[in-house]
């Protein structure tokens, strides 16, 4: 029998201060903080209604941005529809020095854009920093792939016809954004779309709206023309900005990423302009570890995929299921090294873990805590609120024995709950792993590599991690399957997503000489 240590009843992490009520970070360029929306190449700051963008950590109000009237839309269409008439007709070249002059201030940048990401979502700055090259990194790559939009060649069946393909930019695109990665999130849509030769209305989410604005700040001075790249902004109007979006025949593409309920509504907006879509919804990401696995790989992975953004990835880890002979010594290992965490305010020194984003972040966490354990879920670790850190804190809650009907197998936690459950065949860990609507990430984790190709090749989902908790970058084609969405982005395919295929024949030509 193995003995377990067991943390249930105490909270093991450390605090780094007690509650802080006010963390200005000081910024090395005050430029990058903006006050306004961002509307063909000026800032608008209406004198109507504002809203406030608070830091989850402290509860401080950190900016009061316009809350706009939905007219906005309708300008910012306008602005990124006249400009589209000579943007699309750039050299793939000027649109690459444009995306690489971007990548390059943002990388000057990387400090200050860490700080504001880290203020107003909440990450550590490190992380939020990790973030911001991660951006950056989408205007490198499509830099790169801006020139490389090829067509075809075809042989009709008429020999008096040529036929040829070439990609053209789609049009002005909507944009609407989460706050889980309020740098991220935009660069992977903004940065093909601009290297495809499209023009951009973006709507960021109200909780994290500076990033986006940093962005818009740091576009112009990389050189896009205005009303390449506009920026609206809204907290109480969010859906009528978003109808408009999905309404406008001007708009011929809209990219949403958040959650899979909002997508479905966008889509439907969308059907009477039938608009070329993009959607990266929700996860519910199985994490799957055999016997065979190198043990203290998959807890170091699982921690690193499991509190990526404190829980609050659409591809972190949400069902863990490890192979029961050696679930209790993966759940003791993975409670020790939680129990590392240094939780506090993510713009303070050495802290690992930050705050969630809000109160109703918190409780569908405790909600599938109660739930699960109500089921008859084990605790490992007994997290919880930190009242002593801030409302938005709460520590990491690791259970066993999750039964298959507790709500967080079926619905995405987001948030730092580590459910594991045990399997017994690799059959029915795929059964397990594929009884869900959405399917974005899947991890497997063996030493075998029949085991991991064939688990690999069985699973629902658009991206499959093996031996490795964290995959994203650049390089790879990112996006679900099922109710995860569809569209992809990064890689040599994100740009198709912002370019239609056009056929062009000519006709009556003589036969080939
Ligand atoms: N697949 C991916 O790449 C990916 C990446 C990040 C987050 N996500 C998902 O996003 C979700 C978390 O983000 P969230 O809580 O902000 O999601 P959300 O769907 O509530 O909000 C996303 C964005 O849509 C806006 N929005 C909300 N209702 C709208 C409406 N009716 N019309 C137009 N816009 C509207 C919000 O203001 C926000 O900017 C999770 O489900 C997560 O998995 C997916
Ligand atoms: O939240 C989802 C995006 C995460 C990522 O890009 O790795």
């Amino acid at each position: 029998m193995l003995s377990i240590p067991v943390f249930v009843g105490f909270h093991p992490i450390t605090f780094p201060n007690p509650r802080m009520t006010s963390i200005r970070p000081h910024f090395d360029n005050p430029e990058l903080i903006r006050d306004a929306a961002f509307v063909n190449g000026e800032w608008v700051r209406s004198s109507g209604s504002t809203f406030e963008v608070t830091d989850p950590a402290t509860g401080q109000v950190i900016a009061k941005l316009p809350d706009q009237p939905v007219a906005v839309v309708d300008e910012a269409i306008e602005a990124a529809s006249n400009a589209f008439k000579s943007y699309r007709k750039t050299t793939t070249r000027q649109r690459s020095a444009w995306l690489r002059n971007l990548f390059n201030l943002m990388t000057e940048n990387a400090q200050d854009l860490g700080k504001i990401v880290s203020w107003e979502n909440g990450k550590p700055l490190a992380e939020a920093v990790g973030e911001v090259k991660y951006a950056a990194s989408y205007f490198e790559w499509f830099a790169e792939e801006a020139p490389r939009v090829y067509g075809t060649v075809i042989q009709p069946a008429n020999p008096s016809n040529r036929v040829f393909t070439e990609r053209v930019p789609v049009g002005v695109c909507g944009i609407v954004c989460p706050w889980n990665f309020p740098s991220a999130m935009i660069t992977r849509k903004a940065a093909p779309a601009f290297a495809a030769g499209c023009t951009v209305v973006l709507k960021p989410d109200s909780q994290t709206p500076l990033s986006a604005l940093a962005l818009a700040y740091l576009a112009q001075k990389a050189g896009f023309p205005p009303g390449v790249f506009n920026v609206v902004l809204s907290h109480t109007k969010t859906p009528e900005f978003g109808l408009k979006l999905c309404k406008s025949p001007k708009i011929r593409k809209v990219s949403f990423t958040g959650s899979t309920a909002v997508g479905k509504i966008l889509m439907q907006q969308s059907a009477s302009t039938l608009k070329k879509l993009s959607m990266e919804l929700g996860g519910n990401a199985p994490f799957i570890v055999f016997e065979d696995a190198d043990l203290d790989a998959a807890v170091a992975q699982a921690l690193a995929c499991k509190f990526r953004g404190m829980g609050q990835t659409c591809v972190c880890a949400n069902r863990l299921y490890v192979q029961r002979t050696v679930m209790d010594k993966f759940s003791a290992k993975l409670a020790n090294e939680v129990s590392k965490f240094v939780i506090g305010p993510g713009l303070q020194d050495n802290v690992t873990h930050g705050p969630l984003i809000n109160a109703k972040a918190i409780q569908k966490v405790e909600e599938h805590v109660q739930d699960a354990t109500e089921k008859g879920a084990k605790v490992v670790l007994a997290g919880g609120r930190l009242p002593e850190l801030g409302d938005n804190f709460y520590a990491p809650t690791i259970l066993s024995n999750v039964p298959s009907n507790a709500r967080v197998n079926s619905e995405e936690t987001f948030g730092p709950l580590c459910a594991i459950t045990a399997f017994d065949t690799a059959e029915e860990v795929v059964k397990y792993a594929n009884d869900t609507e959405l399917g974005l990430a899947s991890y497997v984790f063996s030493k075998n590599i029949d085991t991991v190709y064939t688990v690999a090749e069985a699973l629902e989902a658009g991206m499959v991690s093996c031996n490795t908790g964290l995959f994203s970058e650049a390089s790879i084609p990112f996006g679900g399957v099922k109710e995860s969405g569809f569209g992809r982005e990064g890689s040599l395919h994100g740009i198709e997503d912002y370019t239609v295929l056009k056929t062009i024949t000519i006709g009556g030509l003589p036969e080939r000489l």
